[in-house]
């Protein structure tokens, strides 16, 4: 029987070629990621009391992004402590400030094809969209990993998402996800992998691409598998990475708990409603639902892509004025190329904030939290109740595209007429 992506990341992290789905592995860890939130000022009790000494200190990558810059004491207190412990610890791998460590660990090369990745935050699986098996755990388990760089893991099965046809005009790998997470719904893949497939992934970015594996988690998956192909190896060449690279695919006789098939080209732009991520309607349902705020970030959407595509809808435009309009690119690398291109002009000059890259808005941390009453458009993975501030708000989600229509409008809208044709 020919095994999955998962397997064969599981059977070559234990050594055991025969790996299945069902059966338990002690795995060896590639990278183990914290944030500030969820990391160090978490486990240093516990991994002090149990010896105090990290595994392989290449292996293990902090990165401060919820806390910055900090809006409260205690925030400060956390970010302080993070940077303390990073340079305690000698870590050769401490980022601050540059972003949401989803999006710095894949810019930093420490995200390759066929590796096992740990992290402390639940949107650990968006390195799936480069080929590595990647997922969230707890702040008690990553001790035993610091300690040991092992821990064990039950070998999902998996679930086949299939996209297939062309991807119509104003329609994002985001409606993609959508639509297939509302399918699944938001506890439907527990404890399983999902590997997309089909032409129009294959037709993705690498930008689009890690919007599916960043929101496998939203229908309650492990992890979101995409096979790598030549357009991982040139992001890779492209920060750096000269290793040989591993273009792990999953067999053809490979056995699938359950697959599901899409025609992309059947398929209009989605939002989710709240306070579901499943809660999902296309566009046309929702549109003329007013807004007080619209958010552009986030390690889901804050990518060159989506600051591209939100500049042409804005461009020589202004923003309704009855919002405010957040932008947040993704890293600091983001960040600048945006400014090289004119695209942090063309926002501003319709009326945007631009905000520094970080977790801020996204999780309801730093600036952008909403008020009570208060309603977003949003460009993130998740719409929970009380999510980016007043348990009494409401989020919608959409792609980029369905962000900036919205903020042009004031209520949620249809990109499709905004967007250039050919542009998609
Ligand atoms: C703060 C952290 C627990 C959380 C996560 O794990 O996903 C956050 O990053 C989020 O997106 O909700
Ligand atoms: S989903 Fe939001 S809060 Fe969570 S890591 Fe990404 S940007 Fe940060």
């Amino acid at each position: 029987m020919g095994m999955t992506m998962s397997e064969k990341i599981l059977a070559k992290a234990s050594g055991q070629p025969d790996l299945k789905a069902g059966d338990i592995a002690w795995v060896k860890v590639d990278i183990a990621m914290m944030h500030d939130l969820l990391g160090p000022w978490l486990v240093d009790g516990a991994f002090n009391r149990l010896g105090g000494q990290l595994f392989d200190k290449e292996k293990v990558v902090v990165v401060s992004d919820h806390c910055t810059p900090p809006a409260t004491v205690q925030q400060a207190d956390i970010l302080k402590f993070t940077r303390d412990w990073a340079r305690k610890q000698d870590l050769s791998y401490y980022y601050e400030f540059e972003g949401p460590c989803h999006q710095v660990i894949a810019e930093r090369g420490h995200v390759r094809p066929g590796r096992l990745i740990l992290g402390t935050d639940s949107h650990t699986c968006m390195a799936g969209g480069l080929g590595a098996f990647a997922t969230g755990i707890g702040s008690t388990e990553m001790v035993g990993v610091l300690l040991t760089g092992e821990t064990w893991l039950k070998v999902p099965e998996t679930i086949k998402v299939v996209w297939d046809g062309k991807i119509q005009h104003g329609v994002f790998s985001k409606d993609l996800v959508l639509k297939t997470i509302k399918d699944l719904g938001h506890a439907g893949a527990t404890y399983q992998s999902l590997e997309f497939s089909g032409s129009s992934i294959k037709d993705l970015s690498i930008d689009e691409r890690f919007v599916l594996s960043n929101m496998a988690v939203e229908a309650g998956a492990k992890t979101g598998l995409i096979e790598p192909d030549e357009k991982v190896v040139e992001f890779l060449r492209s920060k750096g990475v000269t290793d040989e690279v591993d273009m792990i695919s999953s067999d053809s006789d490979a056995s699938y708990i359950r697959t599901l098939h899409y025609n992309a080209s059947e398929l209009e732009p989605q939002v989710a409603c709240p306070h579901e991520v499943d809660n999902v309607h296309p566009v046309s349902a929702v549109e003329g639902k007013a807004v007080d705020q619209v958010y552009l970030g986030s390690c889901t959407n804050g990518r060159l892509s989506d600051l591209r595509i939100a500049a042409q809808i804005l461009k020589g435009k202004k923003i309704s004025k009855n919002i405010r309009c957040l932008v947040v690119p993704a890293s600091q690398h983001i960040w600048m190329q945006a400014n090289r291109e004119g695209i942090l002009d063309i926002l501003t000059e319709a009326g945007c904030i631009i905000n520094m890259p970080s977790c801020g808005a996204c999780g309801g941390f730093t600036s952008g939290v909403i008020g009570a009453g208060e309603v977003v458009m949003s460009s993130s993975n998740r719409n929970f109740r009380g999510r980016m501030g007043s348990t009494n708000g409401e989020v919608y989600l959409g792609s980029p595209a369905t962000v900036a229509a919205t903020a042009i409008e004031g209520k949620i809208a249809d990109p499709r007429k905004y967007l250039l044709q050919g542009v998609r």
